[in-house]
């Protein structure tokens, strides 16, 4: 079981030159809970999503992230952090098989998982061969997803999880949600309501101008 994640935001905010995307933002995120990030296009959610998983720092106020009550050094959040969005590239030209060896490489497998499990898991297994770039959108975003699902890191973000699923590939990510909720800390970033309404709580980023 991952371990016993906490992000605590403290008055956070977050400014490009003079605009800020986010003010004021005080917030605790919790293991075994799940936390929606909502708000129209290019209010902030990915922002958001980058300050949760240490690759943003705020320009003002303090993120602090701990494992099992023990605060982590910023630079190592990654290590604790899945993050699956469409803006974040695989390596386009590994095969699959070659790409989960490197994740999985980086990252340890969720317990009683082996690197076999993962394409069966993604609906991928006949595609093992195939390069990154040679996937559908549709394949590639259930790819990622995967990687993230099957990582065993306390910290899963998901920002749009079902953009280019189809209505199967859409059952399959709520099926698989719900399987990881009650033991890690989730926040999922979207502005479908069907992608998040699982979540416990809401964060209206757009309250926080
Ligand atoms: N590196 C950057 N430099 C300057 N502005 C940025 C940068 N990254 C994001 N922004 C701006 O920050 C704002 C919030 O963008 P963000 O991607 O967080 O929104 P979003 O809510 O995730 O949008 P969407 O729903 O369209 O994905 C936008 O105005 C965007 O142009």
């Amino acid at each position: 079981m991952p371990s016993d994640m906490e992000i605590v935001l403290e008055n956070a905010g977050k400014r490009y030159l003079r605009e800020w995307i986010f003010k004021n933002l005080s917030y605790t995120f919790k293991k075994g809970s799940s936390y929606a990030i909502t708000g129209r296009n290019g209010s902030g959610k990915s922002t958001l999503a980058a300050v949760l998983s240490g690759q943003l720092i705020p320009s003002e106020g303090t993120v602090k992230h701990s494992i099992d009550g023990k605060v982590l050094d910023e630079h190592l959040v990654y290590r604790h952090t899945s993050l699956a969005a469409p803006y974040l590239e695989l390596i386009e030209e590994f095969t699959l098989s070659e790409m989960v060896n490197f994740h999985f490489s980086l990252k340890s497998l969720e317990i009683g998982k082996s690197k076999e499990d993962v394409l069966p898991f993604a609906w991928l297994e006949d595609s093992a061969q195939k390069q990154v770039k040679h996937l559908s959108s549709g394949m590639k975003q259930r790819f990622k997803l995967a990687l993230s699902f099957l990582s065993a890191t306390p910290l899963l973000i998901l920002d749009e999880p079902t953009s280019n699923l189809d209505t199967n590939g859409i059952n399959w990510y709520l099926e698989r949600l719900n399987s990881v909720l009650q033991d890690r800390l989730v926040v999922i970033c979207s502005n479908q309501s069907y992608e998040y309404e699982m979540c416990r709580n809401t964060i209206s980023i757009e309250e926080f101008k």
